[in-house]
């Protein structure tokens, strides 16, 4: 069916095609990936615009001992197609199968793993400088997107390269898209770049400059102008990259395998100092409907391949449109409120807030420590910060959260999505540190809901309380339940199930299999009582206490790394109570959980309704029994 793409297993097959075999290739990659993400779900939009860059830099590179680092790592499947992955790219994303991202445990053609933005530049210059010190002599290419480049580790990556001496190329893989439209001034300057504004801009001024000179002016500028192409491409071009110390060569076509191949062969001459290389493409391309809508079609789940139409069966809201349609009405009675998003406006659930507040919303690009920082500027100024982010994303601004916002007890609030596993993103993406890094900072309250309904109750109490306050729900559905939801009261949890053989207390999306899980037990004749927690910072002592004096195992539910976490939490205040207490944690083990269904990775880490249930079975048994 693949005519071409049959005939590649290796970058070097690569090597024995013609520039028409290499179009018909391109187009066999372009229906694959289609194939597979259609079925899988995955990165389409992004991949679909790299398909010529990609199989040009593995004919003009020699992978794996040059090495191409990909930023982000959401675009390299057309690199995993054709370096020795084309068949098992049908398990992408799955559990066992490849991973969406480059992973070194993969393939020695995947050099360094990455899923976070803006890690390249660092990464290639430290490689390169290891080559060096090492004298060797291979390449070392980062490819990083127009999003990506505006992360701050990026540029702080970019103004230490001039100093290195070294060579990388760095191949800018402009597509003016982040997830959304690409925003900021280094976006804007892109631009520029790529419709030559700034050369027009240089030459009227030049016109302006030599028609004001009398007799030869007129001559100056005809033989100036003739030397256009040297002005084009040495004086204005690029000029921000040049005089940061790198080569700029651009801006050049990325669907054109043959241009690129010249660029990219020249680039290989340079060897003591970085080269960038400006290469416009389009995300989608080659899909229509991707092209259409990139935002859209930058990670997908299955979908229905002729229309575009999504096959994930929803029956109900996500938290993050749970979140998005809560701020929106809240802001409506309260103009202080005001939204921040590290380009992730669709992710988050912002958009809704973003069409009715324009003004209201900062979309400052792949920037999460800039983005806390500029919310304690907001709330210096007397506003109402709500930071929408990614739980895993916000691992970036750590110091921020602490040294910008809790030292100075500034009330932010932190909406914390895709808490917990994330699924098929895998290890690079699962949100199951942020209870242990948050709780220990000093006057933050940390909230976890069981439900959209409680979630849309803790965004209204917060904006009530002095002080940063985080809210972490997960990714997909949010929770419903059949009974009434109680009002949220600083610092209480609640007591959902009565029971006399022990205790279950959870916290956020842990309280509805706590409920499954209490009603499997039920039918075993254990009767258990059923805490939400509600805040995992500051506890609710009394109710610990209350538990404590029940003198019955607990057992704590989180989705949530095990050190540090909620359970920890728990024992350490038992432990400073010194309450002799039995209790059990249920929280992940492994700190490196792969990518796969939620679900069977709950069954991997031991978190699912089973797991839970015959471990706690066989606890009351054996306490039952005194052999405590
Ligand atoms: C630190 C961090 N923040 C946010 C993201 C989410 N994210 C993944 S890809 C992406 C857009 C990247 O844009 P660009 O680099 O231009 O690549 P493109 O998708 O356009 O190919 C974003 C915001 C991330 N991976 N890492
Ligand atoms: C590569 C990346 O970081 C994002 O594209 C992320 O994969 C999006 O995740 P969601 O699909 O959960 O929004
Ligand atoms: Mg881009």
């Amino acid at each position: 069916m693949y005519k071409f793409l049959e005939k590649i297993n290796n970058p070097e097959d690569l090597k024995n095609l013609n520039h028409d075999e290499l179009d018909y290739l391109s187009q066999d990659i372009r229906d694959y990936i289609i194939e597979v993400v259609s079925k899988n779900g995955g990165h389409l939009a992004s991949n679909l615009g790299v398909v010529e860059l990609t199989l040009a830099l593995h004919r003009v590179f020699n992978s794996p001992k040059d090495k191409i680092i990909w930023d982000v790592g959401h675009q390299s499947y057309v690199h995993k197609i054709i370096t020795d992955r084309k068949e098992s790219f049908k398990t992408l994303r799955t559990l066992g199968g490849i991973s969406g991202f480059p992973k070194a445990s993969e393939s020695p053609h995947d050099v360094f793993d990455t899923g976070h933005s803006s890690t390249s530049i660092s990464a290639a210059l430290g490689m390169a400088k290891a080559r060096d010190l090492k004298g060797e002599d291979y390449s070392i290419v980062a490819v990083i997107g127009d999003g990506s480049l505006g992360g701050g580790l990026a540029l702080e990556a970019l103004n230490n390269a001039a100093n290195l001496n070294t060579n990388i190329i760095l191949i800018l893989n402009d597509n003016e898209m982040s997830i959304s439209k690409n925003v900021g001034g280094l976006s804007t300057y892109l631009g520029r770049l790529r419709t030559g504004k700034i050369y027009f801009k240089f030459k009227r001024e030049m016109e302006f400059i030599f028609n004001k000179i009398p007799v030869v002016g007129k001559s100056l500028y005809k033989a100036a102008y003739k030397c256009r192409d040297w002005f084009k491409y040495l004086v204005v071009k690029g000029i921000m990259f040049e005089e940061l110390g790198f080569k700029y060569l651009g801006p050049i076509d990325g669907h054109n395998i043959k241009t690129m191949e010249r660029i990219l062969s020249n680039a290989k001459s340079y060897k003591k100092h970085p080269v960038l290389i400006h290469v416009v493409t389009k995300k989608g391309n080659g899909y229509r409907i991707a092209e259409d809508k990139p935002e859209k079609y930058h990670s997908v789940g299955p979908f229905l391949v002729e229309t575009g139409e999504s096959l994930t069966k929803s029956n109900g809201r996500s938290y993050s449109s749970v979140f998005g349609d809560k701020i929106a009405e809240l802001a409506k009675k309260d103009e202080k409120i005001v939204a921040i998003t590290a380009a992730m406006p669709e992710g988050t659930g912002l958009n809704k807030f973003a069409e009715e507040f324009k003004d209201r919303v900062f979309d400052v690009g792949i920037a999460e420590q800039h983005a806390v920082t500029f919310s304690a500027g907001l709330a210096k100024g007397g506003f109402k910060p709500i930071f929408a982010v990614y739980s895993t994303f916000l691992q970036r601004a750590y110091d921020q959260v602490l040294h910008d916002i809790c030292l100075q007890n500034l009330s932010v609030i932190f909406a914390i999505d895709r808490a917990g596993l994330v699924g098929q993103d895998g290890e690079t993406h699962q949100g199951i540190f942020d209870i242990s890094y948050l709780r220990s900072l000093p006057n933050i309250t940390l909230m976890s809901p069981k439900s959209g309904k409680e979630l849309e109750n803790m965004l209204e109490y917060a904006l009530k309380l002095e002080g940063p306050v985080a809210i972490r729900y997960p990714r997909g559905e949010a929770a419903e339940y059949s009974f009434e939801e109680k009002p949220v009261n600083y610092g209480k949890g609640e007591i959902l199930l009565n029971g006399d053989d022990g205790i279950i207390i959870a916290e956020g999306t842990m309280v509805k299999r706590a409920i499954q899980v209490c009603e499997a037990l039920n039918k075993q004749n254990i009767n258990m009582t059923l805490v939400n927690i509600r805040f995992i910072k500051p506890l609710d002592e009394h109710l610990l206490d209350e538990m404590a004096s029940k003198a019955i195992p607990i057992y704590t539910l989180e989705d949530n790394i095990f050190e540090g976490g909620f359970g920890s939490s728990i024992l350490e205040y038992y432990s400073s109570k010194e309450k002799d207490v039995a209790l059990k944690i249920f929280a992940h083990k492994n700190g490196i959980i792969t990518h796969g269904e939620t679900s069977e990775l709950m069954k991997l880490e031991k978190l699912d309704n089973d797991s839970i249930c015959e471990a706690i079975i066989s606890d009351i048994r054996v306490r039952k029994n005194g052999e405590r």
